[in-house]
C-alpha cells in the first residue's frame, strides 16, 4: 500500500485520498468495504486493475489503480430539489443514469473520449491559465488517451492561428524538460479553434459536428469552460446544452467567477444555469481552491494529531486570512470597478479558505461530505456590519523617480469612482467551536507586496513561567502558525525558545517547511489541479450552489450599504501598507496584523 500511495502518477497526485493516510492506516475498515485485484484487458491480460470501493454509501467513490494510473469514480449526490427540465434541453432533460461517470474513463480507453472547448480562447484567462494547465496535465500523462480540445470564440482564427497563439503561452516543468519540444507539438495537434457566436445554436451545431468527427463514434464526453464575461455566460450554456452536449457520455460546464454581483443576481445566474444543466454538471471555479497549500490545509488538520486539538476558541486568539498584490488593476479596471475587492477576493478566494479552515471534521473525503461542513460554518457567520469593515483606494505615488497610477487613473475607470481596491473585515462564527473568535480578513491591490497566507494566533500560555523574560508585549510570545499559500509555500510555526547559552535568553524562531527546500518538484499551477478535478468529476474544490447562496448572504447587506451611502474609501498610496484603518480595525478586535510584525 505505502508504495500505491507515494505513487508519481500525477493522477495519483490530483487525489486527496492518497493524502490521507488515514484511508491506508488501520483505520482502513471504515473505508474500504471491498478490494479487489483483476487483470482486466482482454488485449492485455497481464494488466492489474486494484478497485477500492468506499463503504457504505451507494455514492461513494471508487478508486481504480490500472497499470499504474489510478482512476477515480465520481460521487453524484443530489443535494438540491432536481431542476426544471429546458424546454430543448439535452442536458437537463437526461435521467440520471445518463449522469452517471463512466469508471476509468481517463485510464487508457479506446472506447471513450474527451473534449474541453474553452468557450473565450481568445481572452486574457484563456490564454494565461487555461491553455497551459492542459499543456501541462498533457505533460504530466492526466489526460486521457483520446482527448481534444477546442477554442471557441468570436475572434476569426484558424486552427494554425490559435495553435502559434497557444504555443507562445505553453512552458516546460522546470524540472522536467525533456521531450518538451516534442511534447508540445504533439499537444497543439490536438487542438482545434471554432469561431462561432456565443448565443448561436447553429455555430455550436457546427461545434458539434467537428467534436463528434474527432470523437469517431467513442463515448463522448464533453467539458465547456467558460472563460467569458459573465454577462454572456447564459447564452453560451443554452447554445452549447442544446446543441453540443454530449450524447452518450457526460456534459460539464465549468463557470468562472463572478457568480453574480450579491445574493439576488447569484441566484438569478444559478437558477438561469440549472434550466440548462443539472447541478451535478455545473462546476464553479474558485482557483484558490486548487492552491496547493490550501489543499493542504485538511491534511494538515486532520492527519496530524498536534493540530486539531488546538483547533478551536480554546487555544486560538484569532485568524487572519490576507492576501496583498503589488501591483494595480492595470488591464482589467473595467472589470474590477463594476465588482471591488470584497467581491474580487473576499467573498469567494478568502471566504472559501476560511470555511475550509474552520469546518467540523467531514465525515469522508468526499466531496458532499466536505462541502456540507463548509456550508455548516457559512451559514454560523454573523452577517458583516459596517462597523466591523474598512475600505481603500490606491492613490498614485512617486517613489524613486517612479510615478505609479491611481486606481481612477485607469482609463477604463470613472473619475470619481469609489469602488474600494482594499478592504478589510472582522467575521464571526457564532458556534460552539469559534465563539467570540475574530476572523481577520483583509485584501487588497498595489500593496508593498504580494503575498497570501492564514495566520493563526494562540492564547498566551497561562501561568507563563517566563513571562518576565518577554518584556511588556506578550502577543509576541504566543505561538502563530502560518499557512503560506504564496509565493514560497511555506507553513511555519512561530515558537519560543532559549538561546543558547549560560544565561536565560529567550528568542523567536520558526520550525519552517519551506517547500522548495523540502520538495524539488514543481508546484502545479491551481488550475491544472481544477481542470484534472473537473475532468475526473471530482467535485470537492468546486462551489455548490447552497455554499454560494450563504456566502452571498454574509456580504450583500454590506455590499448594498456601501453601494447606496457612496462611502468614500480611505486613500492609499501605492506600493504602501494600506489604509492605517485596518490597524484600527484590528485593534478594535484586540488583535494584530501577523504580517505586519517585526519577525513576521
Ligand atoms: N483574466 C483573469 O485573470 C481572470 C478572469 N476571470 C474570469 O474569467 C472569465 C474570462 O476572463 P478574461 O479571459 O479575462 O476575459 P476577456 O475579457 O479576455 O474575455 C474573454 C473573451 O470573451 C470575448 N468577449 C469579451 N468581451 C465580450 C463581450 N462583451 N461580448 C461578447 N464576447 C466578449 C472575447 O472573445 P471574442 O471577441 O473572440 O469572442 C474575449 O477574448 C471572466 O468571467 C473573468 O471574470 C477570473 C479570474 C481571473
Ligand atoms: O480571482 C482573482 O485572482 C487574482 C489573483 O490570483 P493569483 O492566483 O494570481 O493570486 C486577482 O489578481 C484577480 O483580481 C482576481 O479576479
Amino acid at each position: 500500500m505505502a508504495s500505491l500511495s507515494s505513487s508519481t502518477h500525477c493522477c495519483s497526485s490530483s487525489s486527496a485520498y492518497s493524502n490521507s493516510s488515514s484511508l491506508w492506516s488501520n483505520h482502513h475498515h471504515y473505508y474500504i468495504s471491498n478490494l479487489e485485484f483483476s487483470a482486466i484487458s482482454p488485449k492485455n491480460p497481464g494488466s492489474k486493475k486494484i478497485s477500492l470501493q468506499s463503504k457504505g454509501r451507494p455514492s461513494s467513490n471508487a478508486i481504480l489503480m490500472q497499470d499504474g494510473a489510478i482512476a477515480t469514480t465520481a460521487t453524484t449526490v443530489e443535494n438540491e430539489a432536481p431542476t426544471k427540465k429546458s424546454k430543448d434541453g439535452l442536458l437537463s432533460a437526461s435521467p440520471p443514469e445518463e449522469h452517471k461517470e463512466p469508471i476509468g474513463f481517463h485510464v487508457n480507453n479506446d472506447q471513450s473520449s474527451v473534449s474541453i472547448t474553452v468557450v473565450g480562447a481568445s481572452g486574457d484567462l484563456a490564454r494565461k491559465k487555461i491553455f497551459p494547465a492542459l499543456f501541462a496535465l498533457y505533460y504530466e500523462d492526466c489526460l486521457p488517451e483520446n482527448f481534444s480540445i477546442f477554442g471557441y470564440a468570436r475572434s476569426k482564427m484558424t486552427d494554425a492561428e490559435l495553435r502559434n497563439m497557444v504555443s507562445k503561452t505553453l512552458t516546460c516543468r522546470i524540472d522536467k524538460r525533456e521531450n518538451c519540444g516534442e511534447k508540445m507539438e504533439q499537444f497543439l495537434k490536438r487542438c482545434f479553434y471554432h469561431s462561432g457566436q456565443y448565443d448561436s445554436k447553429e455555430d455550436f451545431v457546427e461545434l458539434d459536428k467537428k467534436l463528434k468527427e474527432l470523437e469517431a463514434g467513442r463515448v463522448s464526453n464533453r467539458l465547456f469552460y467558460l472563460s467569458i464575461p459573465p454577462n454572456i455566460f447564459i447564452d453560451a450554456v443554452r447554445c452549447a446544452s442544446v446543441s453540443a452536449s454530449s450524447a452518450n457520455g457526460w456534459t460539464r460546464v465549468i463557470v468562472e467567477k463572478p457568480f453574480g454581483r450579491d445574493s439576488e443576481s447569484s441566484a438569478a445566474l444559478t437558477r438561469s444555469l440549472k434550466q440548462y444543466l443539472q447541478e451535478d454538471q455545473i462546476f464553479r471555479i474558485d482557483h484558490y481552491l486548487g492552491k496547493e497549500l490550501v489543499e493542504n490545509l485538511s491534511v494538515l488538520r486532520f492527519s496530524n494529531l498536534i493540530f486539531e486539538p488546538l483547533w478551536s476558541r480554546q487555544y486560538i486568539r484569532n485568524v487572519q486570512f490576507i492576501f496583498s498584490e503589488d501591483f494595480g488593476t492595470e488591464g482589467r479596471g473595467g472589470y474590477f470597478d463594476n465588482y471591488g475587492i470584497i467581491r474580487d477576493i473576499m467573498q469567494n478566494h478568502l471566504l472559501q479558505i476560511l470555511a475550509l479552515f474552520a469546518m467540523e471534521t467531514p465525515v469522508s473525503l468526499d466531496a458532499e461530505d466536505i462541502r456540507n461542513e463548509k456550508v455548516k460554518v457559512l451559514r454560523s457567520m454573523r452577517t458583516l456590519s459596517m462597523d466591523d469593515v474598512v475600505i481603500g483606494q490606491y492613490k498614485s505615488h512617486t517613489k524613486g523617480g517612479i510615478t505609479y497610477p491611481a486606481y481612477t487613473d485607469d482609463k477604463t475607470v470613472p473619475k470619481d469612482s469609489l469602488t474600494p481596491t482594499f478592504a478589510g473585515a472582522a467575521l464571526f462564527i457564532d458556534n460552539a467551536r469559534w465563539d467570540g473568535v475574530p476572523f481577520l480578513m483583509k485584501a487588497g491591490k498595489a500593496l508593498h507586496d504580494r503575498r497570501a497566507e492564514i495566520r493563526v494566533q494562540f492564547r498566551h500560555v497561562p501561568g507563563n513561567l517566563y513571562n518576565r523574560n518577554f518584556g511588556t508585549d506578550l502577543d509576541r510570545a504566543t505561538n502563530e502558525l502560518v499557512i503560506r499559500v504564496q509565493p514560497d509555500e511555506a507553513i511555519y510555526l512561530k515558537i519560543n525558545n532559549k538561546v543558547p547559552g549560560l544565561g536565560m535568553r529567550l528568542d523567536r524562531s520558526n520550525l519552517n517547511l519551506l517547500y522548495k527546500a523540502r520538495y524539488s518538484k514543481e508546484i502545479p499551477d491551481a488550475y491544472e489541479r481544477l481542470l484534472l478535478d473537473a475532468i475526473e468529476g471530482e467535485r470537492r474544490l468546486f462551489i455548490r450552489s447552497d455554499e454560494l447562496d450563504a456566502a452571498w448572504a454574509l456580504f450583500t447587506p454590506l455590499l448594498k450599504e456601501l453601494e447606496d451611502k457612496r462611502l468614500i474609501p480611505e486613500y492609499y498610496p501605492y506600493g504602501s501598507r494600506g489604509p492605517v484603518g485596518a490597524h484600527y480595525l484590528a485593534a478594535k478586535h484586540n488583535v494584530k496584523w501577523g504580517d505586519l510584525g517585526v519577525d513576521e
